[in-house]
Protein backbone atom coordinates (compact mmCIF):
# COMPACT_ATOMS: atom_id res chain seq x y z
CA UNK A 1 0.00 0.00 0.00
CA UNK A 2 0.93 3.22 -0.45
CA UNK A 3 -0.54 5.85 1.56
CA UNK A 4 -2.80 9.12 0.65
CA UNK A 5 -0.96 12.28 0.83
CA UNK A 6 -2.70 14.65 3.79
CA UNK A 7 -2.14 17.16 1.52
CA UNK A 8 -1.84 20.58 3.91
CA UNK A 9 -0.80 23.09 1.59
CA UNK A 10 -3.32 23.11 -0.83
CA UNK A 11 -6.21 22.57 2.18
CA UNK A 12 -4.70 25.28 3.58
CA UNK A 13 -4.79 27.45 0.25
CA UNK A 14 -9.20 26.03 -0.57
CA UNK A 15 -9.46 27.35 3.50
CA UNK A 16 -7.78 30.56 2.94
CA UNK A 17 -9.78 31.21 -0.46
CA UNK A 18 -13.06 31.27 1.72
CA UNK A 19 -11.38 33.39 4.66
CA UNK A 20 -10.83 36.09 2.13
CA UNK A 21 -14.49 35.96 0.73
CA UNK A 22 -15.64 36.54 4.81
CA UNK A 23 -12.86 39.13 4.94
CA UNK A 24 -14.36 40.73 2.22
CA UNK A 25 -17.74 40.58 3.81
CA UNK A 26 -16.40 42.47 7.01
CA UNK A 27 -14.28 44.78 5.10
CA UNK A 28 -18.16 46.11 3.69
CA UNK A 29 -19.08 46.45 7.24
CA UNK A 30 -15.62 48.74 7.90
CA UNK A 31 -14.11 46.25 9.67
CA UNK A 32 -10.91 45.68 9.08
CA UNK A 33 -8.64 42.48 11.00
CA UNK A 34 -5.75 42.58 12.00
CA UNK A 35 -3.04 40.26 12.74
CA UNK A 36 -0.12 41.34 14.75
CA UNK A 37 3.34 39.19 15.38
CA UNK A 38 5.24 39.75 18.04
CA UNK A 39 9.50 38.41 16.88
CA UNK A 40 12.27 38.18 19.27
CA UNK A 41 15.61 37.33 18.58
CA UNK A 42 17.23 36.17 15.02
CA UNK A 43 16.80 32.30 15.17
CA UNK A 44 16.40 31.79 11.21
CA UNK A 45 13.10 29.03 11.73
CA UNK A 46 11.10 31.93 13.51
CA UNK A 47 11.71 33.99 10.76
CA UNK A 48 11.07 32.03 8.37
CA UNK A 49 7.64 31.14 9.81
CA UNK A 50 6.68 34.73 10.93
CA UNK A 51 7.45 36.22 7.36
CA UNK A 52 4.94 33.28 6.14
CA UNK A 53 2.18 34.03 8.66
CA UNK A 54 2.45 37.77 6.87
CA UNK A 55 2.13 36.42 3.19
CA UNK A 56 -0.65 34.49 4.32
CA UNK A 57 -2.44 37.68 5.89
CA UNK A 58 -1.39 39.70 2.66
CA UNK A 59 -3.10 36.68 0.67
CA UNK A 60 -6.42 36.90 2.42
CA UNK A 61 -6.58 40.77 2.43
CA UNK A 62 -6.14 41.27 6.33
CA UNK A 63 -3.54 43.54 7.64
CA UNK A 64 -0.34 42.73 9.37
CA UNK A 65 1.40 44.24 12.40
CA UNK A 66 4.85 43.10 13.04
CA UNK A 67 6.89 43.71 16.05
CA UNK A 68 10.47 42.49 16.14
CA UNK A 69 12.60 42.66 19.22
CA UNK A 70 16.62 41.54 19.37
CA UNK A 71 17.60 38.49 21.07
CA UNK A 72 18.40 40.97 24.00
CA UNK A 73 15.19 42.07 24.98
CA UNK A 74 14.44 41.75 28.31
CA UNK A 75 11.42 40.74 29.88
CA UNK A 76 10.26 44.38 30.59
CA UNK A 77 10.48 45.28 27.02
CA UNK A 78 8.72 42.49 25.39
CA UNK A 79 5.77 43.21 27.80
CA UNK A 80 5.27 46.80 26.55
CA UNK A 81 4.95 46.08 23.18
CA UNK A 82 2.35 43.44 24.24
CA UNK A 83 0.09 45.49 25.84
CA UNK A 84 1.01 47.85 23.22
CA UNK A 85 -1.11 45.47 20.84
CA UNK A 86 -3.47 44.88 23.61
CA UNK A 87 -4.18 48.73 23.39
CA UNK A 88 -4.28 48.88 19.68
CA UNK A 89 -7.57 48.80 17.65
CA UNK A 90 -6.33 48.00 14.76
CA UNK A 91 -4.37 45.15 15.80
CA UNK A 92 -7.60 42.22 16.39
CA UNK A 93 -5.75 39.31 17.13
CA UNK A 94 -2.11 38.50 17.74
CA UNK A 95 0.68 35.95 18.39
CA UNK A 96 4.00 35.82 20.21
CA UNK A 97 6.33 33.79 18.05
CA UNK A 98 7.33 30.93 20.52
CA UNK A 99 10.47 30.09 21.92
CA UNK A 100 11.12 33.29 23.37
CA UNK A 101 15.02 33.60 24.11
CA UNK A 102 16.59 31.94 27.57
CA UNK A 103 15.77 33.66 30.36
CA UNK A 104 12.34 35.02 29.06
CA UNK A 105 9.38 33.84 31.26
CA UNK A 106 7.23 33.27 28.51
CA UNK A 107 3.83 31.92 30.45
CA UNK A 108 3.89 35.23 32.23
CA UNK A 109 3.93 36.91 28.24
CA UNK A 110 1.26 34.63 27.25
CA UNK A 111 -0.89 35.49 30.29
CA UNK A 112 -0.56 39.22 29.50
CA UNK A 113 -1.78 38.72 26.92
CA UNK A 114 -5.10 40.05 25.81
CA UNK A 115 -7.49 36.88 25.63
CA UNK A 116 -9.96 38.06 23.07
CA UNK A 117 -6.65 39.18 20.74
CA UNK A 118 -5.13 35.57 21.42
CA UNK A 119 -4.90 34.27 18.12
CA UNK A 120 -3.10 31.55 18.68
CA UNK A 121 -5.27 29.87 21.37
CA UNK A 122 -2.23 29.87 24.00
CA UNK A 123 -3.32 31.89 26.56
CA UNK A 124 -4.30 30.16 29.72
CA UNK A 125 -8.06 31.45 29.95
CA UNK A 126 -8.69 29.73 26.35
CA UNK A 127 -7.01 26.78 27.40
CA UNK A 128 -9.00 26.82 30.41
CA UNK A 129 -12.17 27.25 28.69
CA UNK A 130 -11.15 24.42 26.15
CA UNK A 131 -11.22 22.44 29.12
CA UNK A 132 -14.58 23.52 30.52
CA UNK A 133 -15.85 23.39 26.98
CA UNK A 134 -16.42 26.92 26.80
CA UNK A 135 -16.18 28.57 23.32
CA UNK A 136 -12.92 30.17 22.49
CA UNK A 137 -9.90 30.06 19.73
CA UNK A 138 -8.48 26.55 19.24
CA UNK A 139 -5.03 26.41 19.37
CA UNK A 140 -3.50 26.40 15.55
CA UNK A 141 -1.56 22.93 15.07
CA UNK A 142 -3.74 20.74 17.00
CA UNK A 143 -6.80 22.65 15.01
CA UNK A 144 -5.21 22.48 12.00
CA UNK A 145 -4.43 18.63 12.24
CA UNK A 146 -8.03 18.21 12.66
CA UNK A 147 -8.98 20.15 9.93
CA UNK A 148 -6.51 18.24 7.71
CA UNK A 149 -8.06 14.36 8.85
CA UNK A 150 -11.92 15.81 8.29
CA UNK A 151 -10.74 16.99 4.72
CA UNK A 152 -10.19 13.49 3.92
CA UNK A 153 -12.35 11.87 5.24
CA UNK A 154 -10.11 10.01 8.34
CA UNK A 155 -13.19 9.06 10.96
CA UNK A 156 -12.27 10.08 13.83
CA UNK A 157 -15.64 9.08 15.55
CA UNK A 158 -13.72 6.12 17.82
CA UNK A 159 -10.59 6.69 16.40
CA UNK A 160 -7.60 5.16 18.74
CA UNK A 161 -5.65 8.29 18.54
CA UNK A 162 -1.55 7.91 20.02
CA UNK A 163 -0.06 11.18 20.23
CA UNK A 164 3.52 11.22 21.03
CA UNK A 165 4.84 14.25 22.26
CA UNK A 166 3.93 16.67 25.35
CA UNK A 167 4.76 20.21 24.27
CA UNK A 168 2.23 22.85 25.02
CA UNK A 169 1.45 24.36 21.72
CA UNK A 170 0.65 20.56 20.31
CA UNK A 171 1.25 17.05 22.66
CA UNK A 172 -0.23 18.60 25.32
CA UNK A 173 -3.36 20.53 23.97
CA UNK A 174 -4.11 17.75 20.87
CA UNK A 175 -6.35 15.24 23.40
CA UNK A 176 -8.48 18.58 24.96
CA UNK A 177 -10.07 18.50 21.21
CA UNK A 178 -9.77 14.78 20.09
CA UNK A 179 -11.81 14.10 23.34
CA UNK A 180 -14.33 16.82 22.47
CA UNK A 181 -17.95 15.02 21.66
CA UNK A 182 -17.44 15.96 18.22
CA UNK A 183 -14.42 14.56 17.53
CA UNK A 184 -15.06 11.41 20.22
CA UNK A 185 -11.65 9.58 19.87
CA UNK A 186 -10.16 7.81 22.21
CA UNK A 187 -6.26 9.20 23.26
CA UNK A 188 -3.14 7.78 23.90
CA UNK A 189 -0.40 10.61 25.31
CA UNK A 190 3.02 9.32 24.66
CA UNK A 191 6.59 10.77 25.73
CA UNK A 192 9.44 10.40 27.01
CA UNK A 193 8.45 8.69 30.41
CA UNK A 194 6.44 5.89 28.12
CA UNK A 195 7.76 2.56 28.44
CA UNK A 196 6.45 0.61 25.34
CA UNK A 197 6.36 3.46 22.81
CA UNK A 198 6.29 0.58 19.92
CA UNK A 199 2.95 -1.35 21.73
CA UNK A 200 1.33 2.08 21.76
CA UNK A 201 2.04 3.01 18.35
CA UNK A 202 1.17 -0.53 16.73
CA UNK A 203 -2.51 -0.38 18.23
CA UNK A 204 -3.09 3.21 16.61
CA UNK A 205 -5.86 4.48 14.13
CA UNK A 206 -3.93 7.47 13.99
CA UNK A 207 -0.88 8.68 15.09
CA UNK A 208 -0.28 12.32 15.87
CA UNK A 209 3.90 12.59 15.93
CA UNK A 210 5.09 15.74 17.64
CA UNK A 211 8.06 14.64 19.55
CA UNK A 212 10.60 16.36 17.59
CA UNK A 213 12.82 13.84 17.44
CA UNK A 214 13.91 12.76 13.76
CA UNK A 215 12.37 9.32 12.17
CA UNK A 216 11.14 8.23 14.94
CA UNK A 217 8.11 6.41 13.92
CA UNK A 218 9.23 3.16 12.05
CA UNK A 219 7.27 1.35 9.58
CA UNK A 220 7.00 -1.84 11.85
CA UNK A 221 5.83 0.43 14.11
CA UNK A 222 2.57 1.47 12.10
CA UNK A 223 -0.53 -0.60 11.75
CA UNK A 224 -1.63 -1.21 7.93
CA UNK A 225 -3.94 1.67 6.96
CA UNK A 226 -3.56 4.18 9.99
CA UNK A 227 -3.65 7.92 9.49
CA UNK A 228 0.02 9.13 10.22
CA UNK A 229 0.11 13.02 10.90
CA UNK A 230 3.89 14.17 10.99
CA UNK A 231 4.23 17.50 13.05
CA UNK A 232 7.53 16.97 14.34
CA UNK A 233 10.41 19.35 12.65
CA UNK A 234 13.86 19.01 12.97
CA UNK A 235 16.85 19.94 10.59
CA UNK A 236 19.56 18.35 9.26
CA UNK A 237 23.17 20.05 8.79
CA UNK A 238 21.93 21.58 5.69
CA UNK A 239 18.81 22.92 7.48
CA UNK A 240 16.43 20.68 5.76
CA UNK A 241 13.38 19.78 7.55
CA UNK A 242 13.10 16.64 8.75
CA UNK A 243 10.20 15.22 10.57
CA UNK A 244 9.32 12.65 13.36
CA UNK A 245 8.14 10.27 10.23
CA UNK A 246 10.16 7.44 8.83
CA UNK A 247 9.78 7.68 4.95
CA UNK A 248 8.88 4.08 4.95
CA UNK A 249 6.31 4.25 6.51
CA UNK A 250 4.67 5.40 3.68
CA UNK A 251 4.40 1.87 2.32
CA UNK A 252 2.35 0.65 5.49
CA UNK A 253 -0.42 3.86 6.53
CA UNK A 254 -2.99 4.29 4.42
CA UNK A 255 -2.76 8.35 4.85
CA UNK A 256 0.33 10.38 5.43
CA UNK A 257 1.02 14.17 5.94
CA UNK A 258 4.36 15.35 4.62
CA UNK A 259 6.93 17.37 6.00
CA UNK A 260 7.14 19.73 5.08
CA UNK A 261 3.55 20.66 2.99
CA UNK A 262 1.42 19.10 5.83
CA UNK A 263 0.79 20.31 9.17
CA UNK A 264 3.08 23.38 8.94
CA UNK A 265 0.65 25.56 6.11
CA UNK A 266 -2.23 23.85 8.62
CA UNK A 267 -1.38 25.84 11.54
CA UNK A 268 -1.03 29.28 9.43
CA UNK A 269 -4.27 28.75 8.11
CA UNK A 270 -6.01 28.18 11.17
CA UNK A 271 -4.01 31.39 12.62
CA UNK A 272 -5.95 33.52 10.28
CA UNK A 273 -9.02 31.79 10.55
CA UNK A 274 -9.10 32.06 14.32
CA UNK A 275 -8.05 36.19 13.53
CA UNK A 276 -11.24 36.28 11.38
CA UNK A 277 -13.04 34.43 13.61
CA UNK A 278 -12.47 36.97 16.23
CA UNK A 279 -13.10 39.70 14.06
CA UNK A 280 -16.84 38.42 13.34
CA UNK A 281 -17.71 37.75 16.93
CA UNK A 282 -16.71 41.36 17.95
CA UNK A 283 -18.65 42.42 14.78
CA UNK A 284 -22.12 39.63 16.04
CA UNK A 285 -21.71 38.00 12.85
CA UNK A 286 -23.43 34.62 12.86
CA UNK A 287 -22.69 31.77 10.80
N1 LIG B 1 3.32 31.37 19.21
C1 LIG B 1 3.64 30.45 18.32
N2 LIG B 1 2.71 29.99 17.46
C2 LIG B 1 3.03 29.04 16.53
O1 LIG B 1 2.16 28.64 15.75
C3 LIG B 1 4.37 28.57 16.46
C4 LIG B 1 5.30 29.09 17.36
N3 LIG B 1 4.92 30.00 18.27
N4 LIG B 1 6.58 28.66 17.32
C5 LIG B 1 7.05 27.71 16.39
C6 LIG B 1 5.97 26.81 15.84
C7 LIG B 1 6.29 26.23 14.49
N5 LIG B 1 5.26 26.71 13.58
C8 LIG B 1 5.22 26.48 12.21
C9 LIG B 1 4.35 27.17 11.40
C10 LIG B 1 4.35 27.00 10.03
C11 LIG B 1 5.23 26.13 9.43
C12 LIG B 1 5.23 25.99 7.95
O2 LIG B 1 4.49 26.64 7.25
N6 LIG B 1 6.11 25.14 7.38
C13 LIG B 1 6.23 24.92 5.97
C14 LIG B 1 7.68 24.89 5.55
C15 LIG B 1 8.48 26.05 6.02
C16 LIG B 1 9.98 25.81 5.80
O3 LIG B 1 10.36 25.32 4.74
O4 LIG B 1 10.74 26.12 6.74
C17 LIG B 1 5.64 23.54 5.64
O5 LIG B 1 5.51 22.72 6.57
O6 LIG B 1 5.32 23.31 4.50
C18 LIG B 1 6.09 25.42 10.23
C19 LIG B 1 6.06 25.60 11.62
C20 LIG B 1 4.43 27.53 14.27
N7 LIG B 1 4.77 27.63 15.55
Amino acid sequence: MTAQILDGKATAAAIKSELATRVQALKARGIAPGLGTVLVGDDVASHKYVAGKHRDCAEIGIASIQRELPATATQEQIEEVVRELNDDPDCTGYIVQLPLPKGIDENRILQLMDPAKDADGLHPANLGKLVLNEPAPLPCTPYGVIRLLRQYGVELNGAEVVVVGRGVTIGRSIPLLLTRRSENSTVTQCHTGTRDLSAHLRRADIIVAAAGVPHLIKPEDVKPGAAVLDVGVSRDEHGKIVGDVHPGVRDVAAWISPNPGGVGPMTRAMLVANVVDAAEAAAGVTR
